[in-house]
């Protein structure tokens, strides 16, 4: 495996009530590169028992950590984000391993891991309360925020280290204490990010980190009375399955799921731009972001033209290995990724689209997909629907800016939405039309710890980031003081 300068922050084993455990029954899953297939380590494959233990852990060190100062979570955080960033460059690599990202966005991805952290750090001391004028003279309505309480977190494989510390960092700073359960294929991570949690001095049982059996912890973390809240980042078929879990305990839930983004390109966009953001929409992660453009809808005077530089700019991407400074394009996550892209793209073939550039596995075999550009495509398309999570780019053709939106809005997912044009009433005119949480205007890169990040209809609820990232992880309390 290529050196880390730390070697230590390879774990091979689950952090649970601050110990570094083996599974109970000695079972273990082997993590792989998906750029090699090459297996580069392996994580305990808890279940049931270790994850009650990890509830309990929580739930005894909750009243202590809900005790402190906002000003000593804080700092504490503050130390987890330095050493985030000091171990910038070793994060990255164990994620382009286990992942497959290029190098320069895992490094990317660390600092935005990282700036999430930095940012609750400094939000836990502005948890501000109210006071409320009462409407008898005698009373006092003063209104505080207090910790949710124990949390829980199942995250996905494709952003391993941003999606936990979005998570993790706002519970952390509002008091709560949080149980993380990471995604099979990328846990390293996720124990990479507990490893500099405990050197920063989060207290045992804060945060624990599970890996293994999904189903199995899943079942236990939302039947659990004593977990009261449970935030939740994948698809949009396991978001529906935990909700539905969660309601015996009636928990409170974020949920942020599937994605089908539009990315609409007016005959007045500047199309250097537009064609500058398809790429870093569309191709970045390999296509495996929820807010990745998953359909083009481009307006009939500057089809062709938008179609033909996305090409040319798509035929300059390099494919390969992430760890490989030249990769522009890494793999896929793993064979059911390659499966399902391979079989979208099929189907439209056949439904009449036409492969512009790419439209197969790519000659270096593994999972690596050619990044692609299908023109001709209708909106009624597989792939125009279903959320693709691979380097496609399917490019639908319309009229008016009332076709756009009716294209646009025809989803049952409402999370990322992009528009290129110059025209300044167009853009709040659609801006405000789109029914997504997080529209792009003139950019395809929306994503920063400063925003709401979050969707609705079927992509979910819950914003992570920014000053409302907070709220999801406390409660709102009135005190009534009466007799005065
Ligand atoms: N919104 C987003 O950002 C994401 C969307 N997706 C979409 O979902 C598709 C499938 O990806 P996939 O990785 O299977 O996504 P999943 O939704 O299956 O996985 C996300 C997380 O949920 C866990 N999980 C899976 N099943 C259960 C369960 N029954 N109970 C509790 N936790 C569970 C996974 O664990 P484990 O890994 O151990 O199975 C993982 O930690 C992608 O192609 C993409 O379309 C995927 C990832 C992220
Ligand atoms: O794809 C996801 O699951 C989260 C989006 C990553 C981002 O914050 O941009």
């Amino acid at each position: 495996m290529t050196v880390l300068t730390d070697r230590d922050l390879l774990r091979e084993r689950c952090f649970l009530a601050g110990a570094w455990i083996e599974a109970d029954s000695g079972e273990r899953v082997a993590v792989t590169n998906p750029a090699t297939g090459a297996v580069i380590a392996h994580v305990p494959r808890c279940a049931e028992a270790e994850t009650e233990r990890a509830i309990a852990a929580a739930q005894a060190a909750f009243p202590a950590w809900r005790a402190r100062t906002a000003a000593q979570r804080s700092a504490l955080l503050r130390r987890w984000f330095e050493l985030i960033v000091e171990n910038r460059e070793d994060l990255a690599i164990l994620m382009t391993l286990e992942q497959g990202k290029p190098l320069a966005e895992a490094r990317g991805e660390i600092d935005y891991a990282a700036s999430y952290v930095e940012w609750f750090a400094e939000e836990a001391k502005r948890l501000y309360g109210d006071v409320i004028p009462a409407p008898q003279a005698d009373r006092r309505i003063v209104v505080v925020k207090e910790p949710v309480g124990v949390c829980a977190a199942i995250t996905p494989w494709n952003f391993p280290a941003a999606m936990i510390t979005r998570k993790v960092a706002p519970a952390l700073a509002a008091g709560c204490v949080m149980i993380v359960k990471p995604a099979e294929q990328t846990p390293l991570s996720a124990l990479a990010l507990a490893v500099l949690a405990e050197r920063a001095g989060i207290p045992a049982g804060v945060l624990s980190v599970v890996t293994g059996r999904a189903r199995a912890i899943g079942a236990v973390l939302t039947a659990s009375p004593v977990v009261r809240k449970l935030t939740f980042t994948g698809s949009t078929e396991i978001g529906r399955l935990l909700i539905a879990q969660s309601a015996g305990t009636v928990k409170r839930l974020s949920m942020e799921l599937g994605g089908n983004a539009p990315f609409i390109v007016f005959d007045d966009a500047d199309l250097d731009a537009a064609v500058a953001g398809a790429l870093v929409s569309k191709y970045r992660n390999s296509g495996q972001t929820c807010v990745c453009s998953n359909r083009f809808l481009v307006q009939d005077g500057v089809y062709d033209r938008f179609a033909a530089l996305l090409v040319e700019a798509v035929a300059g991407l390099t494919v390969g290995d992430g760890l490989d400074p030249a990769t522009q394009q890494g793999p896929l996550i793993d064979a059911p990724a390659i499966a399902k892209v391979e079989d979208l793209v099929a189907d439209a073939v056949a439904s009449g689209a036409r492969v512009a550039i790419g439209g197969q596995r790519h000659a270096l075999g593994g999972t690596f997909f050619a990044p692609t550009v299908l023109t001709d495509v209708a909106p009624s398309m597989r792939v125009a629907v279903e959320e693709i999570f691979g380097p496609v780019a399917p490019l639908v053709r319309f009229t008016d800016e009332a076709e756009a939106v009716r294209m646009a809005n025809d989803s049952d997912y409402g999370l990322a939405a992009y528009l290129f044009t110059r025209d300044a009433a167009r853009v709040w005119r659609v801006g405000e039309a789109l029914e997504y949480g997080m529209v792009g205007i003139n950019t395809g890169l929306i994503s920063t710890a400063v925003a709401p990040f979050g969707g609705v209809k079927q992509s979910g609820f819950g914003r992570e980031g920014s000053k409302y990232g907070i709220e999801d992880y406390v409660e709102i309390k009135y005190l009534c003081m009466g007799g005065l």
